[in-house]
């Protein structure tokens, strides 16, 4: 991943964020030692951001759409309350044998449900469920986020929350060439063209669109 900002305001930003906990500390270097692709993780910075705006929404459930090694979910799971409820899904067995670990061992693990299958089949038994979500997070397959959004969104309440990760995609939504750039591309349409949020698309790591539904 292409970092859109140079290393100085990259360390600044960091420096100037709540420390990383010795947990998530360890969560990012066993990652980044062990599992292939660890630039997905979310990292400290959007970590931090995940946990602000489960905090400041007061959210109670969230559905996370690509869990991999559990950074992202794990920072969202602690700012939850104690009967609060994180679903998160991946269909990679051995990043999520790595999160779960984590989510056992961080006292959050309780409020964690991961289920191994393909998120669009997850969000269909979830709906099927009749659960329901304050924020989804979105940060899986890039040729699925507009099918990812459009099927979460029935299950959100006016004001509820959708965050999705990576929608300025190192830079190349402004030149797209690969069928993964011009999935973000119209994913990021589709929202700004949506008169049922408001949105803004924040330039924070690799880009988080925040989306919150106005109407059905
Ligand atoms: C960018 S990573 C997620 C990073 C994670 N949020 C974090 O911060 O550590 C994307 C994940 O989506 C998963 N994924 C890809 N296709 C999927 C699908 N169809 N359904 C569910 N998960 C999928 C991948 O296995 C991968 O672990």
């Amino acid at each position: 991943m292409l970092s859109l900002i140079g290393p100085d305001i990259a360390a600044y930003v960091d420096a100037h964020t709540t420390a990383e906990s010795p947990l998530f500390a360890r969560l990012r270097e066993e990652t980044q030692r062990d599992l292939a692709m660890p630039q997905m993780q979310v990292g400290h910075v959007e970590g931090a951001l995940l946990r602000i705006l489960v905090a400041v929404s007061r959210a109670r459930s969230v559905l996370e759409i690509g869990t991999y090694s559990g950074y992202s979910g794990l920072a969202m799971a602690s700012a939850l309350p104690e009967d609060g409820s994180l679903v998160t899904c991946d269909v990679d067995p051995v990043a999520t044998a790595v999160a779960r670990r984590y989510f056992a061992e961080s006292g959050h693990g309780h409020k964690i449900d991961l289920r191994l299958a393909p998120a669009l089949d997850t969000i269909a038994a979830l709906a099927a469920e009749g659960r329901r979500f304050d924020l989804v997070f979105i940060d899986a397959d890039k040729p699925n986020y507009v099918n990812y959004y459009e099927a979460v969104f029935p299950l959100l309440p006016v004001g509820g929350l959708i965050v999705a990760d990576n929608t300025l995609w190192s830079g190349k939504v402004v030149a797209p060439k690969e069928p993964s750039d011009h999935a973000i591309v119209a994913f990021n349409a589709r929202v700004a063209a949506d008169p049922r949020v408001e949105h803004v698309l924040l330039s924070v790591r690799d880009g988080v669109m925040l989306a919150r539904k106005l109407r059905d």
